[in-house]
């Protein structure tokens, strides 16, 4: 058996340039993996099928899961035929703007590589799990990584900045294609902070990361449900600190420099609401085998 471990990101910005003839949006945006993780153990299934358990009753285990997707693509594509069993730990909220779905059919694309001795590289993979879905292929890396196109082209950032994430997550189901649609052509952008975002990091320069925290899908989440916008205002009032939303939402989040006040804000917020997550940035995927068991 097996072990991947499938990291959750939050966007540190996010700009939609236009709407595309194939009903995508061209984005551009910085994303950076964090620790919160679903755990995705595979294994040899004697019958040439998919069998998908998890602990979570709230995720499809048939096709609709993104991991039996991955796992049958990648048969498909190496022309094997196997079966595979899968256990999915789910830790990250669903349907958050985390990319829990999408991230864990990026770690059965690498589990299934390694498990068949494939040896596929990583770009071959992040292609593959293009077609699953426009954040699987960030995933397949982690890290930290500009995402253009409709989120699968990527150029991938290099930087010491380690900032602790506190993560809110709101108790409502969010659809990334119902926000997506609510986008107005005034909301679009002419000139995206990814860049700007990205020199920030690699300087370290933790005030100008925290001042150039954007989302443009964030009004049109807020639009829909004012229970978020009213969640996100209650927490910057408890923590006297800027709260930002990741990807489609509904996930809030803030961003800490030290420990110390990354604990008081989570001291402060646990008094007064569940589902609020520590956690902190995690760089790429190459850079954490060494923490994963190989086999047993
Ligand atoms: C908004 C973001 C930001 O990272 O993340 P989440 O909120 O999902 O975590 C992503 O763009 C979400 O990526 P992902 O969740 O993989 O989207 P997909 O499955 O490819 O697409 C779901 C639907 O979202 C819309 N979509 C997605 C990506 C994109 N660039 N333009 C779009 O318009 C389309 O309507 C599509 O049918
Ligand atoms: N392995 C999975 N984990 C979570 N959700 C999944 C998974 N497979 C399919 N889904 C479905 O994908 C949708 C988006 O889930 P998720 O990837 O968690 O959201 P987001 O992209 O907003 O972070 C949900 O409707 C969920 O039912």
């Amino acid at each position: 058996m097996l072990l991947e471990r499938a990291y959750a990101k939050v966007n540190l910005t996010l700009d939609v340039l236009h709407r595309r003839p194939d009903g995508y949006h061209e984005v551009d945006m910085v994303m950076q993996s964090i620790d919160l993780s679903d755990l995705v153990w595979l294994e040899r299934h004697p019958e040439d099928r998919i069998v998908l358990e998890s602990n979570a009753t709230y995720v499809p285990t048939d096709d609709r899961n993104l991991a039996v997707q991955a796992a049958k693509l990648f048969l498909r594509r190496t022309e094997i035929s196997a079966g595979v069993h899968i256990n999915l730990e789910k830790n990250i909220p669903v349907a958050a703007g985390l990319a829990g779905g999408s991230s864990d059919a990026a770690a059965t694309l690498r589990g299934m590589n390694r498990l068949f001795g494939t040896g596929l590289s990583f770009d071959e993979l992040a292609e593959m799990g293009a077609e699953i879905g426009s954040d699987v292929p960030f995933c397949v890396y982690g890290g930290t990584a500009i995402a253009r196109g409709r989120g699968e082209q990527l150029t991938r950032v290099e930087h010491r900045c380690h900032m602790y994430v506190l993560l809110i997550h709101p108790r409502v189901f969010v659809s990334t294609a119902d926000i997506y649609k609510g986008l107005r052509p005034g909301d679009f952008t002419v000139r995206p902070t990814s860049e700007q975002m990205v020199t920030a990091l690699v300087n370290d320069d933790v005030d100008v990361i925290s001042r150039l925290v954007s989302n443009k899908l964030q009004p049109v989440t807020f639009g829909i449900y004012p229970e978020v916008m009213q969640l996100s205002e209650k927490v910057e009032a408890v923590t006297r600190h800027p709260v930002h939303m990741s990807g489609s939402g509904p996930t809030l989040f803030l961003l800490a420099p030290t420990i110390q006040q990354a604990n008081r804000m989570y001291n402060a917020l646990r008094g007064i609401m569940r589902d609020v997550y520590f956690s902190q940035f995690v760089g790429n995927v190459s850079s954490l085998t060494s923490l994963q068991p190989k086999s047993e």
